[in-house]
């Protein structure tokens, strides 16, 4: 048993049911396969546009979650409201831009302090446990103090799409933020982009207590059934630390 958590994030199955319309691939269903399959927690991004998941597929998860829900959202009174009803375990603030296909970075908590402090306190009061996406960065982590965010999460995706001495700099980026960020008193969560083949160098800090997957993880539950790849993930988390 280790203290490196598993997020799976189930938007793409959203993304396969949206394409028709239908009531199938239900997200929730992958949600609790996952669970059963080892997953600690599930991530669901309510994008403003919709895009995936929608505000019915929260309310079930929100009903029906075996395990904690992480809600992924903008800063945005909106989707305070959204998390404030719901009060899921969990509430990461995600930058959005509708013209972008996935997340391209992280927030800048620095710059938007005066605007991110009032949602930070009314989902803390709340007891949302608050999170704040951001870049492996001193200024960002600093930021995210100043805000008395409990939690950040690093986000990977640069370190996914390098390759050699790049990627290598990145994964040093990454573990000085996560040492860091915990040496203030802040849990460290890291994801976006990470798949089997560079999920173990970024399991293998320490101070890092979870992970947040989806897109890999369910392209790959096309081929093996999500409950074989989240098991796979599972053991090489494990067995990195
Ligand atoms: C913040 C992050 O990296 C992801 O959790 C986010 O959900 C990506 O957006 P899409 O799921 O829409 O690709
Ligand atoms: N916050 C990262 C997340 O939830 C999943 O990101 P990805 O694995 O879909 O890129």
């Amino acid at each position: 048993m280790t203290d490196l958590r598993l997020g799976v994030n189930i938007d793409h199955v959203a993304t396969v049911r949206n394409a028709r319309g239908s009531g199938y691939p239900d997200p929730v269903r992958a949600a609790l396969l996952a669970a059963e399959a080892g997953a600690d927690g599930i991530t669901a991004h309510l994008r403003e546009d919709r895009r995936h998941i929608t505000d019915d597929d929260i309310a079930r998860l929100s009903a029906e979650l075996t395990v904690p829900l992480n809600l992924e959202m903008a800063a945005t009174d909106e989707m305070l409201g959204i998390a404030l009803r719901h009060r899921p375990h969990a509430a990461c603030i995600v930058p959005e831009k509708r013209e972008e296909r996935t997340t391209e970075g992280g927030l800048d908590a620095a710059r938007q302090h005066n605007h991110l402090a009032p949602m930070v306190r009314a989902l803390s009061e709340a007891r949302v446990r608050v999170s704040l996406f951001i870049e492996p960065d001193p200024g960002q982590i600093a930021a995210a103090v100043q805000l008395g965010a409990p939690v950040v999460e690093l986000h990977t995706g640069r370190y996914a799409e390098l390759n050699g001495e790049e990627q290598v700099a990145e994964l040093r980026r990454i573990a000085d933020a996560a040492a860091l960020a915990a040496k203030n008193g802040i849990e460290v969560h890291a994801g976006h982009g990470l798949t089997f083949d560079n999920v173990q160098p970024i399991a293998a800090i320490p101070q890092l207590r979870e992970l947040n997957i989806g897109h890999f993880l369910i392209g790959e539950a096309i081929f093996n059934g999500i409950g074989p790849v989240v098991a796979r993930m599972r053991a090489l988390m494990d067995a990195a630390r």
